[in-house]
C-alpha cells in the first residue's frame, strides 16, 4: 500500500487545528477519512495507509481521528447529503458527509428534463454543498437547452461538455480541482461513469484507485471516496445517483430565490400566493416575469417536505409514547419485584 496524503483524499488546512485540539488527540491518534463503509466497519485513509474501524455512526467521507484499529471519532461534518431510509419509515440515512460540490449531471440527449434538474438542485443545496449542472452529451444538443437549464438553478453554474469530442472538459475540470470533494448525481444513461472517466482520461469507475481488498473491478455496491487523478476525490454510492435524497427549506429556499424574493413582496406575511389580494408572486405570473410552472415546482417540492417533516414528527411522537409505556412497564415490573421482597 502507497503512502496515502491527506491532501490527496481532500484534508483542509483547517482542520488542524480542529484534530490537535480535539478531546481525541492524543499519542498514537491520528486524522484519516472514510473511504469506505461495509457492514460492520469502515476502512479509514491515514497517513500511515488504510485501517479498518467499527463503523458506528459513520459515513464515507467523514474525517475522523482513530487508533488505527478499535475506534474512530468523528470531525465535524460540514456538508451530509441525507436520504430517506427505504421502506415507510421517514427515517434518514447519511449517505455521505464533508463534500463540496454536488454535480448534477443531465443529459443534452433527450432534451434535458428541467423539472428534474430543478428537484436535484434543490436536494444539492439542502446537503449544504454547492451545486454544479453539467449537461452532458452536448454533441447531440440542439439548442437553446443551456438556457432553458439556467432559467430553473438560479445562482447555479450550468456547464456543458460532450465526452465524445472533450468539448467543455477543462471547464469542468477547473471546479473539481484536487482538495474538493464531489458526487453526481443524475439519472442513469445520463453519461456519469463517461464523464469522469473522461475527466480522468482514464478508467476511474471501472478500476478505482484507493481498493482496500484489490479487487479489480468496481461495482459500486459499497459506498466509497475515490481520489480521481488531476481531480478531487469522488463520491460514488448506489444511493446517491437516485434521487431519495431529502430536500429541507433551507434547500429550497436556495434552489428558488426569486420565488423567495418576490414573496417578499406580497401584502400577507403569510401569503401562499394562491388567491391572497397583492401577491407579488401572483402579480410577477400576470406579467410573465415568473413562469408558472416554476411556482408549481417550488410548491411541489414544498408540499413534499411538509410531508415529510410531518411523518417524522409523528414518528417521533409515537417512539416517544413506546418509550413512555416501556418505561411504565419497567417501572411496574420493579415494584413487582421490589413487593416480592421481603419473602425473597
Ligand atoms: N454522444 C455522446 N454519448 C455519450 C456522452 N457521454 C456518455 N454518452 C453515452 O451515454 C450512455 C450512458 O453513459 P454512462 O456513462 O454509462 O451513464 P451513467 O450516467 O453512468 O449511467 P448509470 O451508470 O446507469 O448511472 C453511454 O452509451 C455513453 O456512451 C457524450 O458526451 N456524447
Ligand atoms: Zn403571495
Amino acid at each position: 500500500m502507497p503512502d496515502i496524503s491527506l491532501a490527496l483524499l481532500g484534508w483542509d488546512p483547517r482542520r488542524t487545528d480542529e484534530a490537535a485540539t480535539h478531546p481525541a488527540a492524543g499519542p498514537g491518534v491520528r486524522p484519516g477519512r472514510v473511504v469506505r463503509v461495509e457492514r460492520d466497519l469502515v476502512r479509514v485513509a491515514t497517513e500511515d495507509g488504510l485501517v479498518a474501524v467499527p463503523s458506528v455512526g459513520l459515513a464515507v467521507g467523514d474525517w475522523v481521528l482513530t487508533d488505527g484499529a478499535s475506534w474512530a471519532s468523528v470531525l465535524d461534518r460540514r456538508t451530509a447529503l441525507r436520504r430517506k431510509d427505504s421502506g415507510q419509515t421517514s427515517d434518514e440515512q447519511l449517505l455521505a458527509a464533508n463534500v463540496d460540490v454536488v454535480v448534477v449531471v443531465e443529459p443534452m440527449d433527450p432534451r434535458p428534463n428541467v423539472r428534474r434538474v430543478e428537484r436535484m438542485a434543490t436536494l444539492a443545496w439542502a446537503s449544504g454543498a454547492t451545486p454544479l449542472v453539467v449537461l452532458t452529451k452536448s454533441d447531440l444538443a440542439l439548442g437553446g437547452e443551456v438556457a432553458d437549464v439556467e432559467a430553473v438553478v438560479p445562482g447555479v453554474e450550468v456547464l456543458e461538455v460532450s465526452a465524445e469530442t472533450g468539448d467543455g472538459l477543462d471547464v469542468v475540470r477547473s471546479h473539481l480541482t484536487a482538495s474538493r470533494t464531489f458526487v453526481l448525481l443524475g439519472p442513469s444513461g445520463a453519461g456519469k461513469s463517461t464523464l469522469v472517466n473522461a475527466l480522468a482520461g482514464t478508467e476511474v469507475l471501472a478500476t478505482g484507485d484507493v481498493r482496500g481488498d484489490g479487487r479489480g473491478k468496481h461495482t459500486t455496491t459499497h459506498r466509497e471516496l475515490v481520489p480521481v487523478p488531476g481531480l478531487g476525490c469522488l463520491v460514488d454510492t448506489p444511493g446517491i445517483r437516485g434521487v431519495g435524497l431529502v430536500a429541507d427549506e433551507e434547500g429550497l429556499e436556495q434552489a428558488f430565490p426569486e420565488v423567495v424574493a418576490l414573496a417578499a413582496g406580497c401584502r400577507f406575511v403569510d401569503c401562499e400566493h394562491r388567491t391572497e389580494p397583492g401577491c407579488a408572486v401572483l402579480e410577477a405570473i400576470e406579467d410573465g416575469a415568473l413562469p408558472e410552472v416554476r411556482l408549481a415546482s417550488y410548491r411541489h417540492l414544498l408540499r413534499e417536505i411538509a410531508h415529510q417533516t410531518a411523518r417524522k414528527a409523528s414518528q417521533d411522537r409515537s417512539a416517544l409514547r413506546s418509550r413512555g409505556k416501556q418505561a411504565n412497564r419497567s417501572k411496574r415490573e420493579s415494584m413487582t419485584i421490589k413487593g416480592r421482597g421481603p419473602r425473597g
